[in-house]
């Protein structure tokens, strides 16, 4: 199952989570495929494509079970697949399984890191996700903790008073980033690139030598080279960090304890239901994302401490 289905549930629901940009992406897309569906096609053979099934509604059913159960083919290049027993599978992070087309027997093969006992669950990888893609694709939040691929999306922007700001700006478009960038924070910690890019939203003008050198190394996603180090900067770009991490957790805090949000419609037992699962789920995903931000507060404290 999909998670929501319209921007209205995705503002009550995820307004404190990064998640809902991506939400609102995706039901974007949906929503413009089929417009685009119905121009063409849909009105113009209305015999073959009549309103009561090819409508809005049933478009977006079908993509939430389009998500929630195609998979990727290595062997054939990616390409994805629906494949009605292997989608009985449900995730679980700590399994290596591989799902594949078989060239020989042509068809498509389970292989399972380990033996099972008759009548034991056998579960499947759906990928290394994070607890709100799992939401935004499966409709479910693993329990609190449990995820080792959790992560949370940490929103950072130079400051438009900054006397560099032009200078940074400039570095930072050159390197293919903007004003204001995400980096993916996790239990274990946070990626270099974070570091890179707090190091010069919090550099001094002597330093503009360095600009270049700290967006190249804030832009470089997904390496995993040694960060850079800028001694005397790295208190006040930690500090920059922990002060993203407690605007956001003030967000979250909001969030739980005002009690999510509904959007307003009259409902009957079924819509009734639905919210509450909505509701639930978010609450779910609000506390695991905190819970990482509550960690990377705790570091980076820990970190100070020790400097002091
Ligand atoms: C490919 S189907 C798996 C089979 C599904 N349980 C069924 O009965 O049809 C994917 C859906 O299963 C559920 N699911 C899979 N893994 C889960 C898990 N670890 N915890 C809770 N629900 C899970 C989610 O609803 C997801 O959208």
């Amino acid at each position: 199952m999909c998670y929501c289905r319209t921007r209205a549930e995705l503002d009550a629901y995820l307004v404190a989570s990064p998640i809902r940009k991506r939400a609102i992406q995706r039901i974007t897309d949906v929503i413009g495929t089929y417009n685009d569906l119905r121009d063409r096609i849909f009105s113009r053979h209305p015999d073959l494509f009549p309103e009561e099934v090819y409508n809005i509604e049933t478009f977006l059913w079908s993509f939430g079970i389009l998500f929630s159960r195609l998979v990727r083919l290595p062997s054939m290049d990616g390409r994805v697949a629906l494949v009605p027993w292997a989608d009985m599978l449900n995730h679980s992070p700590e399994v290596e399984t591989f799902l594949d087309f078989d060239k020989s027997s042509r068809g498509i093969v389970f292989t399972t890191d380990r033996s099972y006992q008759p009548g034991e669950q056998v579960f499947i990888s759906y990928g290394k996700k994070s607890s709100g893609e799992l939401l935004l694709s499966y409709g479910f939040v693993p329990k609190e903790g449990t995820n080792p691929n959790d992560s949370v999306e940490l929103l950072v922007s130079l400051d438009k008073s900054d006397n560099c700001y032009k200078e940074k700006l400039q570095a930072l478009k050159r390197n293919g980033l903007s004003e204001s960038e995400s980096f993916p924070l996790r239990v274990t910690g946070w990626p270099v690139e974070l570091m890179a890019y707090a190091f010069l939203v919090v550099s001094p003008p002597d330093m503009s030598q360095c600009f270049e050198e700290m967006a190249a190394a804030a832009s470089n996603k997904t390496s995993s080279k040694p960060g850079l180090n800028y001694p005397d900067l790295e208190e006040q770009a930690l500090q920059f960090i922990l002060d993203c991490c407690e605007s956001n957790i003030e967000k979250y805090t909001k969030y739980l304890e005002g009690g999510a949000g509904s959007p307003e419609v009259p409902m009957n037992a079924k819509q009734a239901n639905r919210t509450l699962l909505l509701k639930q789920l978010a609450r779910d995903l609000c506390i695991s994302e905190r819970r990482i931000l509550y960690r990377t507060q705790y570091k980076i404290e820990g970190h100070e401490r020790r400097r002091t």
